[in-house]
């Protein structure tokens, strides 16, 4: 039996009151449970766009892009477009003065369609095709962030005009998270080892090659990081590095890229990210380690992904089916299909009903997606009012980072539109993917 079964009288509190930072900034609730987005109801949204749909409130993401400016003055910030891009916020971004990490020529293209600047691009990526490495230097993006001596000689032998590079070096650093998403150990597939001398041996040869121009070195630690301590640490290692460049080759390298990977709270009750911690401390640590080896300090640059976009969206999902067997089930007309992380790496979420006052108090239930693998679960062991039944609408908060990046079509579902909300307006961003599409790429 779980807290909600034992406190019934929580209910109406639980309805009416909203949980602190996993909402989009400026969400309301009434006491009728309308959930209300960007000053929109859900529920209207649900009715106009269909189930399920992902809400992003735009205002929160221009909020987050600028609190990253404001707290890293003279640093570069690029939004980590794999966490979720369309063209609506490849433009918002650009307008914000943000830089842009791409790691395909697919991503790319969405910033080429809105005309965002090459050389604010970043690419990535540690098996960059013949395709994306054209892609980039066709656009003339800024740097491209080389993984591999293969991948150097390949950006040598198509670059002309001295293309910008880092290299990505693994510090030995771990962020203690999911291991699917820790990079900054040295046994994973990201990157040059430092401790091994792999890191230096890239620099070497990066630096033999006429067409390519060293600017600087670059980490990425992982996914989901609450440690500030472990950026320092990595950030010392680098500008070791940066200094053994400059004794080996009497080059200083002007860029240090510290990568992304700052939490966001997925449940009530979770901090934020420390980020004026993080910009004061990495900082310091920089500019500590650059005296003691008598360095000009790097220009810095941050790839948050999650932390801009995350907490600004919301996932809607229309109930089914609700089960009783061993426990109450309830089944959403959404999934795996549009979000994958609780299988993937055991993510949690909160699930509120909307739209209506519960008429009972809150039991504990599993949310189910409609797809054919028991593991398609949004949500194990929530409170949810007893009385939810088929046709309630569910919202998930904290679904703006990738879930439609990472949605697919399993069962051949389409994957779910995208609306964005934006101080009042409210706009189809990503319309609903039809059958009609999937038929159009079976030509066989
Ligand atoms: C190179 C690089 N930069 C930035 C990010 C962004 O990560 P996050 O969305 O966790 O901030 C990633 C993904 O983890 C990445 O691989
Ligand atoms: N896909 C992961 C994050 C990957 C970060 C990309 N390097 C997640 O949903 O948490």
């Amino acid at each position: 039996m779980s807290l909600a079964d034992l406190l019934p009288s929580m209910r109406s509190m639980v309805q009416s009151r909203l949980e602190e930072n996993v909402w989009p900034g400026g969400t309301t609730v009434d006491e009728r449970g309308e959930l209300l987005v960007g000053g929109h109801r859900v529920t209207e949204l649900a009715g106009r766009f269909g189930t399920p749909l992902q809400i992003v409130d735009l205002a929160d993401v221009r909020r987050r892009c600028r609190a990253y400016r404001a707290a890293l003055p003279g640093a570069e910030v690029a939004y980590a477009s794999k966490a979720f891009l369309c063209r609506a916020v490849a433009r918002l971004v650009d307008a914000e003065g943000l830089s842009l990490d791409v790691c395909s020529a697919g991503e790319l293209a969405v910033a080429r369609s809105v005309g965002f600047p090459g050389w604010r691009v970043l690419l990535h990526g540690n098996a960059k095709t013949p395709e994306d490495l054209k892609a980039a230097l066709a656009h003339r993006v800024g740097r491209i962030v080389v993984d591999s001596l293969d991948e150097v000689d390949h950006v040598a032998a198509l670059a002309r005009d001295r293309q910008r590079v880092l290299v990505r070096v693994t510090p030995g650093v771990d962020g203690g998270t999911h291991a699917a998403v820790t990079t900054g150990v040295e046994d994973q597939k990201f990157g040059f080892p430092l401790s091994t001398g792999a890191a230096a041996a890239a620099v070497r040869h990066v630096l033999r090659q006429p067409s390519l121009r060293l600017v600087g070195l670059h980490t990425h630690l992982g996914s989901q990081l609450r440690r500030v301590a472990d950026f320092e640490l990595a950030a010392r290692r680098l500008v070791a590095l940066l200094a053994a460049v400059r004794d080996e080759h009497g080059l200083e390298l002007p860029e240090l890229n510290l990568g992304g990977g700052h939490a966001v709270p997925q449940l009530p009750g979770e901090d934020d990210f420390d980020l004026a911690g993080f910009a004061h401390r990495v900082r310091a640590a920089v500019h500590d380690e650059c005296a003691r080896h008598r360095l000009r300090p790097p220009r810095l640059t941050v790839e948050p992904g999650r932390a801009l976009v995350a907490s600004a969206g919301v996932t809607v999902y229309r109930v089914v089916a609700v089960k009783h067997a061993v426990r109450t089930f309830v089944a959403v007309d959404g999934g795996m299909s549009d979000n994958p992380r609780p299988a993937l790496y055991g993510a949690r979420y909160l699930v509120r009903m909307v739209g209506r006052p519960p008429a009972a108090p809150l039991r504990t239930a599993t949310v189910v997606g409609r797809h054919c693998e028991a593991g398609d679960v949004i949500a194990r062991d929530v409170p949810l009012p007893a009385d939810v039944r088929a046709g309630d609408v569910l919202a998930v908060p904290g679904t703006g980072a990738y879930h439609h990046s990472l949605a697919s079509n399993y069962n051949l579902v389409g994957r779910p539109p995208v609306v964005g909300v934006d101080n009042g307006a409210v706009q189809l961003l990503v319309r609903r993917e039809t059958e009609e599409d999937l038929l159009r790429r079976d030509v066989g």
